[in-house]
């Protein structure tokens, strides 16, 4: 055995949260890819089973209320909240990420304009994932402001007078590097702007903080480290005390203060449901509802713990298995600047991802040139990380 294999033994034997991984379905391959699909938690098909047999086949319309699937949303919105700072009460869920990006960044500028009309510039992430670049042009278009795309660095120098709302990512899906939440905060409050956060790719790997470093907006997705499953709904978080001032872009009969009133006339619900659009999905949400269940006990400060150690660790094993120079990390080293992902460049990178797949090592590419593994810390061990870097290695040789 290795030096390495045997570190990655002892690790995986100290490892609090190795018992975890019991509760998902996984084969003989190294799954570096819950940044982009989280794996089955091995009890929602049975629950999916019943919610469909039982709940929709049986129960049928009596299951609104009866099974509480009218109260799943915001239901499903507390269960969350814990894992990304937030008290009770201010997260939705519902719609896609992309969605409740432009609910949060319409509604973030409508709340600025409320105190100071002369507020026409969205600055948004020009590194961001691309969804949220397309629609925060839509928004600002719709709004009459100017869209300035900076780089995350340099978003407190353009702010002034003029910013209204500013969309930023927790931690960058390409790089893997964590943005400053706490300090970009402050300074857009310093501004007097509006803070709208993606948790896309922090959610469920590392604390927060919402509540805490007084953000404004937050969106997320639940595919990747929340494991809810492929286009599992996403959520919206509103600040308590901007929910009164919350002005939805999509104000369907969801979000009505009496949604079954029928009237003419739209009248917001109080509370986090004014984040709702129209009927939820019920079953991808009452499937997340059930994959949530993993984080029974689990606290985010020691998966934080865990994913820098794994994280760590397949840096020392690239750095020990593959030749200098074949890859570069783009990832930052110093720990409060990388979220849960490595992303290695290098020249062929295309075809080295589908080697390494083709070796049972999944991570994904990236274009242009980007290798990219997630680690997820409720099921990735050690020895995964050891063999993933001894892969990569071997198929990395010319
Ligand atoms: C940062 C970020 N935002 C948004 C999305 C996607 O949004 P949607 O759930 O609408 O597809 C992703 C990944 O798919 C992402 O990485
Ligand atoms: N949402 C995805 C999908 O529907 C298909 C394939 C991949 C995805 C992803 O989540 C991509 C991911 N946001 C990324 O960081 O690349």
């Amino acid at each position: 055995m290795s030096e390495l294999s045997g570190k990655a033994r002892d690790l995986d034997v100290a490892d609090e949260l190795g018992k975890v991984r019991a509760q998902f379905v996984l084969d003989d391959v190294v799954y570096l890819d819950g940044n982009s699909l989280g794996a089955l938690p091995a009890h929602v098909p049975g629950r999916v089973e019943d919610i469909v047999r039982r709940q929709w086949g049986a129960l049928r319309i009596r299951s609104w209320d009866e099974s509480g699937w009218w109260s799943a949303p915001e239901r499903i919105g507390d269960r969350i909240a814990p894992l990304v700072g937030a008290a009770a009460g201010q997260i939705v869920v519902g719609d896609s990420t992309s969605v409740n990006v432009f609910k949060a960044v319409v509604a973030a500028v409508r709340m600025a304009r409320l105190e100071d009309t002369g507020r026409d510039e969205v600055v948004v992430d020009a590194t961001t994932f691309p969804t949220d670049g397309y629609i925060a042009e839509s928004a600002a278009r719709l709004t009459g402001c100017t869209l300035r795309p900076v780089t995350p660095a340099e978003v407190p120098g353009v702010l002034g007078p003029r910013t209204a709302a500013v969309l930023l990512n927790h931690v960058d899906y390409r790089t893997g590097r964590l943005h400053d939440l706490p300090s970009l905060t402050a300074a857009i409050h310093e501004a007097g702007a509006y803070a709208v956060w993606d948790l896309c790719h922090s959610a469920g790997a590392l604390p927060v903080g919402l509540d805490e470093y007084g953000v404004d907006l937050a969106v997320g997705c639940t595919y990747k480290y929340l494991n809810g499953g492929p286009g599992s709904p996403a959520y919206l978080y509103v600040r308590r005390e901007l929910q009164d001032r919350f002005d939805s872009p999509l104000p369907g009969w969801n979000s009505h203060a009496e949604p079954f009133g029928m009237r003419t006339d739209y009248e917001p619900a109080p509370g986090a449901a004014r984040g709702r659009v129209g009927t939820p999905d019920i079953l991808s949400m009452l499937a997340l509802e059930a994959a949530l269940e993993v984080w029974d006990g689990v606290p985010i400060e020691a998966v934080r713990a865990k994913s820098l150690a794994l994280t760590d660790f397949f840096l020392e094993c690239v750095a020990a298995y593959v030749p200098e120079g074949r890859v570069e990390s783009v990832t930052p080293v110093a720990h409060e600047e990388r979220g849960s992902q490595i992303a290695l460049r290098c020249a062929d990178s295309g075809d080295v991802m589908e080697r390494l797949i083709g070796r049972g090592v999944v991570g994904d590419f990236r274009r242009p040139d980007v290798l990219r593994f997630g680690f997820t810390p409720l099921y990735v061990g050690f020895a995964d990380v050891e063999r993933a870097a001894r892969v990569l290695a071997e198929v990395l040789v010319p």
